[in-house]
């Protein structure tokens, strides 16, 4: 395919197009009888066993799906990923996160130059901080230990570090790690954030580190500048030394904050910041809580992966599999969202996470060249554990509008609880849900299949389920730090292959910019009218009214500010 020709111009697309109607032809229930068949779509790698005998596809799609991957270079596009090639074309970056999780002897080049003993040098500067934090070596102002810390930053500087943080919190080698320590994460701008955050806390015993890619996020800056005047007020400026530290890209303007580079983790423009919770964005906090060796097994984890999507052949390449699925149900099946549904709670921040890898990446408008395209990119991510989402949203994914499933259960549960008087233990239990809800979905439940249990005549329709209802299903071995690390990357990977066949740059975000540059003009706005009475100028009817109507009717901005932090 040639660089400016759109992926749906070409063969292998149309192909797939007309292979719908076949497939339209099907139930999942007659697929599912098909052992052959169930038995090419189980894949295993590492200990993880991934099973699509559950999507609406036959091993003909498979193979039409390996044609668009071809169509669509993606071998190449992964190869060059890995090579440090330019591909966030847009931004003229490399996309390097394997180089985070890398072994110490691996050489990864970008710009010439091999990237893994920087990303070494700094993996050790946060194993030696960490343990001179945790061992007390280091010590806040007043001589105390630093047993809490708090992690501000928001987006990719924030939801990967959390999913991690709650995912190991539980598990009883990091638990143990743990003991006797709090990591908390102050995201939001929202002053009840602030609030939450500190509730609790002294500032005597703890840290805070910010975290910011570019050090510029209006969110975080004003939130890394309330934690500063907390500290500050309570301990006097000279204990920011003590009490903050930094992780950003841009060691320059962490220093004008006021933090001593020395006490700054760098990462690099190569790392994108959804992508960036290898870097020391996650390993810092993560490590501060846990310890580096615990976090040291997640990069395996991710890296085991890494490896894999990097040599598998495709037939047999997790990510890839799951990326060309999921292409297949967005842009030929016409499914526009999937639901990530881990059966544990640990994994209560998958989704949460995924949404901004996902989502952030591959919700697209224009081809990687710039032309508009004529079909739909990305999907809309939405989950929430199993079985807790059966008691909210499934009545709509059974009975309502077709959404793919990734299942994802665990086979040694974190925490497993055995009552002598149950048939069942707890972790069966669930894992009886995680089992079920893939057949529910996809065999449904016939009208027949009711009046043979005497259903009344009037309920029937509404007691029929449709089913032929795409899931996946995601087994893991356990949940420690190692697994947490595989999971990632399989999500990350896949991410990149369903935007390397839509053709678009997954690792920009444009589109996240209007709004900011809108809500400067209006934060000026605010400044004026507040400060010199300036009436609100500049906006639509609608925006007016409504800046004015909150200048008018909120609170006054009180003499001494700084007396209003929120109070432990
Ligand atoms: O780490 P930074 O530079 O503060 O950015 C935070 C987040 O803001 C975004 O740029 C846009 O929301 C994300 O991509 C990024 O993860």
């Amino acid at each position: 395919m040639a660089s400016s020709a759109l992926i749906s111009d070409t063969e292998s697309w149309k192909d797939l197009r007309a292979h719908v109607e076949e497939i339209n032809k099907t139930h999942l229930r007659d697929l599912m009888n098909n052992t052959n068949r169930c038995q090419s779509m189980m894949v295993e790698f590492d200990g993880i066993v991934i099973d699509y005998s559950r999507q609406r596809a036959t091993l003909d799609t498979l193979n039409k799906l390996f044609s668009l991957a071809e169509a669509a270079r993606v071998k190449e596009k992964i190869i060059r990923m890995f090579n440090g090639e330019h591909i966030n074309s847009t931004e003229n970056r490399s996309v390097l996160h394997v180089a985070l999780r890398a072994p110490r002897d691996a050489v990864i080049n970008c710009d010439g130059k091999n990237v893994v003993p920087e990303v070494w040098h700094v993996l050790d500067k946060i194993r030696d901080f960490s343990e001179r934090v945790r061992s007390g070596a280091w010590v806040g102002a007043t001589g105390k230990t630093l047993k809490d810390v708090v992690a501000v930053g928001i987006g990719g500087s924030f939801l990967g570090p959390l999913f991690v943080h709650t995912a190991l919190q539980t598990e009883a080698e990091a638990r143990e790690c743990a003991r006797g320590r709090q990591l908390r994460f102050l995201a939001n701008v929202d002053p009840i954030d602030v609030a939450r955050n500190i509730t609790g806390l002294n500032p005597e015993t703890t840290l805070v580190v910010v975290v910011s890619k570019t050090f510029t996020t209006a969110e975080t800056m004003l939130n890394a500048r309330t934690m500063r005047e907390w500290i500050s007020s309570a301990l006097g400026p000279q204990a920011v030394a003590k009490h903050m530290v930094a992780v950003s890209t841009n060691l320059m303007l962490v220093e004008q904050f006021g933090i001593d580079p020395n006490n700054a983790f760098a990462f690099w423009d190569w790392v994108g910041g959804r992508y960036s919770v290898c870097s020391a964005v996650g390993v810092l906090p993560l490590s501060l809580q846990y310890g580096f060796s615990i976090v040291e097994k997640f990069l395996k984890g991710a890296s085991s992966v890494d490896q894999h999507f990097l040599s598998a052949p495709f037939e047999k390449n997790i990510p890839v599999l799951l990326g060309l699925l999921s292409v297949w149900n967005v842009s030929f099946l016409g499914y526009p969202a999937r639901a990530i549904l881990p059966y544990s709670q640990a994994l209560e921040k998958l989704a949460p996470h995924i949404q901004q890898v996902s989502m952030e990446s591959n919700g697209k408008g224009v081809s990687i060249d710039g032309v508009p395209l004529p079909y739909q990119t990305g999907e809309i991510d939405f989950g929430e554990p199993g079985t807790n989402g059966q008691h909210s949203f499934y009545q709509l994914i059974h009975q309502g509008r077709v959404i793919p499933c990734d299942f994802i259960g665990v086979v040694k549960s974190q925490q497993p609880i055995y009552l002598k008087d149950e048939v069942v233990n707890n972790h069966d239990e669930l894992m009886s849900n995680f089992f079920a809800q893939p057949d529910a979905l996809a065999y449904g439940k016939t009208p027949e299949q009711l009046q043979k249990e005497n259903i009344p005549e009037h309920l029937v329709s509404h007691k029929t389920f449709s089913g032929n209802r795409p899931s996946l299903s995601i087994l893991l071995p356990s949940l420690n730090a190692y697994n947490i690390g595989q999971l990632l990357a399989i999500y990350e990977h896949r991410v990149a292959v369903q935007g390397f066949v839509w053709c678009i740059n997954s690792f920009d975000q444009w589109g996240v910019e209007l709004g900011k540059s809108l809500a400067t003009q209006v934060r000026k706005q605010l400044h004026a009218s507040r400060k010199k009475g300036e009436s609100v100028e500049g906006f639509n009817f609608s925006t007016k009214t409504l800046i004015t109507r909150y200048l008018e009717t909120s609170d006054d901005v009180p003499s001494d500010p700084s007396t209003l932090l929120p109070n432990i």
